[in-house]
């Protein structure tokens, strides 16, 4: 009965990518797992804003949606089915006439310490690291203090040779695109995640279409691509960020966990000051069914207890 039905949906999907290396990865693995389900994938090239500009800090451009726009456009005209993005990059709030289907199963979720120098001394009094976070920026600031932090823009692909190039002595990158990129080799480092504490999302691909996609074929895109566990993470993670009102340009993060036996989620949330001398954090645990709401009381909490104060103080120096 339900595959009769299915046979009657279209199985050509379009997928739609931005055009980096890892955006790429990333559009393969949903379109391998897409193959194995019987459906015929078909990659579909889109470049956004963040793409072009190249030169400016992230939180320069105005970072809302910079590595998605384009792509939630096409999404809009049906010139593609599905939009692929790394869960982190995705704005806490999307548009109304779209929707998040599916978060795939998350990577190692840490920050890691990429550099040519296998020897690489994290405590070298001179030690420079490059980085285009504002949140690994302020951590390396309290946890690394003796580190000065540089700029460090681009695809992972420039950000190595800038590295190569002998701008920094190392990078700080998230352990999911590094491996992806197969550059475990260069991992000097991997960042205690109870320390830094990564973004919103990290290490998981988020699915994105349009709300009125068919809701047969909607459905089972939903069942080949999710991963339950770390839906419900990334509900309490990305609840957390909106409560928040920040991007990827303010000083969060978020890290949800399930329990084993799948019974207890536990949020460990907060903000940091850009100069990581003020750490708000805490941790909640609720039943998974109450993921959202334990991520919008946490970032609550964090506001009350001088987070507000810390963003207020962020807006003034950027303004
Ligand atoms: N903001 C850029 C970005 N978006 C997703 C990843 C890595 C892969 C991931 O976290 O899913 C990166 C690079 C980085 O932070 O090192």
């Amino acid at each position: 009965m339900v595959s009769e039905f299915v046979s009657k949906l279209k199985t050509s999907i379009r997928i739609g990518t931005r055009g980096s290396k890892l955006a790429l990865w990333q559009a393969h693995h949903v379109a391998d797992f897409l193959t194995a389900a019987g459906l015929s994938p078909e990659i579909v090239i889109i470049t956004t804003k963040g793409d072009v500009v190249l030169d400016r800090s992230l939180d320069k451009i105005g970072a809302k949606g910079v590595f998605t726009e384009e792509l939630e456009e096409s999404l809009r005209t049906g010139h593609i089915d599905i939009a692929v993005h790394s869960a982190k990059d995705v704005q806490s709030t999307i548009p109304a006439d779209l929707e998040l289907l599916a978060f795939m199963e998350r990577e190692r979720v840490n920050d890691v310490v990429v550099s040519f120098d296998a020897n690489l001394d994290l405590q070298r009094p001179d030690l420079v690291l490059g980085t285009s976070s504002t949140r690994r920026k302020a951590m390396l600031k309290r946890f690394l203090p003796h580190a000065t932090a540089a700029e460090a823009r681009g695809n992972l692909q420039t950000r190595l040779r800038k590295l190569e190039e002998g701008q920094y002595h190392a990078l700080v990158l998230a352990y999911a695109g590094v491996h992806r990129m197969e550059y475990d080799g260069l991992i000097r480092h991997i960042l205690p995640e109870t320390q830094f504490i990564p973004a919103t999302g990290q290490g998981s691909v988020a699915i994105e279409c349009a709300r009125n996609l068919e809701p047969a074929l909607k459905a089972e895109l939903h069942r080949i691509l999710d991963h339950a566990v770390t839906h419900v993470c990334l509900a309490a993670e990305r609840a957390f960020l909106r409560t928040m009102e920040g991007g990827c340009s303010i000083p969060s993060f978020a890290l949800a966990t399930l329990s084993p036996d799948g019974a207890t989620l536990q949020l460990h949330a907060g903000l940091i000051s850009l100069d990581g001398q003020q750490f708000i954090e805490e941790t909640r645990t609720a039943p998974p069914a109450e993921a959202e709401a334990t991520g919008v009381q946490l970032a609550e909490s964090i506001l009350a207890r001088g987070g507000q104060q810390i963003l207020d103080d962020i807006r003034r120096e950027r303004a």
